[in-house]
């Protein structure tokens, strides 16, 4: 299976250009012949959070119309990292999924909110695990935060996942946090981690990449250099079968103690 990591700058506020920018991205990935294309967190808007009225995604409907539009016409699944959403009067972080045929088979709203980069005062937690189904594979998605949540991770995996889509605006003070959180999930979940970061700078954080793409086993199978670039990556799913005959963790699981 062969995945495109779009590690991209998004503009600030600026939807338009954004979105632009996406289109792109999504085509140039679609030549490089991959069948899954992956982006990076809240990339409509970046962290204008105080603008959302103006500027979130109402129901979703402008980002749901591009990427629908995108997998059909280029043939291409879209894990559409996530975007600012805007619901009736609530405002989300939400990711999603459409398939090559252009059906919109997923939708998750991030979980964990972020008090650091001020989550909690502007936007509504999600409370559904978000699991799908590509090329009869099920996989599952989270986003940025969520990844220092190890339990949240094992929901999807005892779920079915055997890919885990991670997309992140997280912030270059804090990156080696990011790369071992992300190989450890891995490990302990026996699946594969794909994790896509941006690139660039806002008001308040500086963004160095390292998106990372990382196997049953631990390996880095990419990791992303810190400016904008299109990482493409063949992972092999029988791996995760094997690593979890290999260590059979999930049968070693002592759910009568916890
Ligand atoms: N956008 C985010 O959720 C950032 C998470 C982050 O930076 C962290 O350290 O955790």
């Amino acid at each position: 299976m062969r995945i495109a990591c779009v590690q991209l700058n998004i503009a600030f506020g600026d939807p338009k250009e954004n979105f632009r920018k996406v289109e792109e991205k999504v085509r140039k990935a679609a030549m490089l012949n991959a069948e899954i294309v992956v982006l990076p967190e809240m990339w409509n808007t970046g962290y204008d959070l105080t603008n959302l009225e103006e500027i979130a995604d109402v129901n979703g409907e402008d980002t749901k119309s591009l990427l629908t539009r995108l997998a059909k016409e280029l043939h291409i699944h879209i894990i559409g990292g996530s975007v600012s959403t805007k619901r009736g009067n609530h405002f989300f972080n939400t990711m999603y999924v459409v398939n090559n045929i252009g059906e919109v088979i997923a939708e998750y709203d991030k979980a964990h909110l972020f008090k650091l980069m001020d989550e909690h005062l502007y936007l509504e937690a999600g409370t559904d695990k978000n699991i799908f189904t590509l090329n009869d594979v099920d996989m599952g998605g989270v986003i940025c935060y969520d990844l220092r949540f190890p339990e949240w991770f094992r929901t999807h995996s005892l779920a079915g996942a055997k890919v885990i889509f991670v997309p992140a605006q997280w912030p270059a003070g804090r990156i080696d946090h990011w790369k071992i959180l992300l190989q450890a999930r891995a490990i302990e979940n026996q699946c594969f981690i794909v994790a896509v970061n941006r690139v660039g700078e806002d008001l308040n954080n500086s963004f160095n990449g390292n998106s990372m793409v990382i196997a049953p086993w631990g390996e880095v199978l990419w990791l992303g250099a810190e400016e904008e670039t299109i990482g493409l990556v063949e992972i092999n799913l029988d791996e995760v079968d094997e690593v979890r005959k290999r260590i059979p963790v999930f049968q070693d699981r002592r759910v009568d103690i916890y």
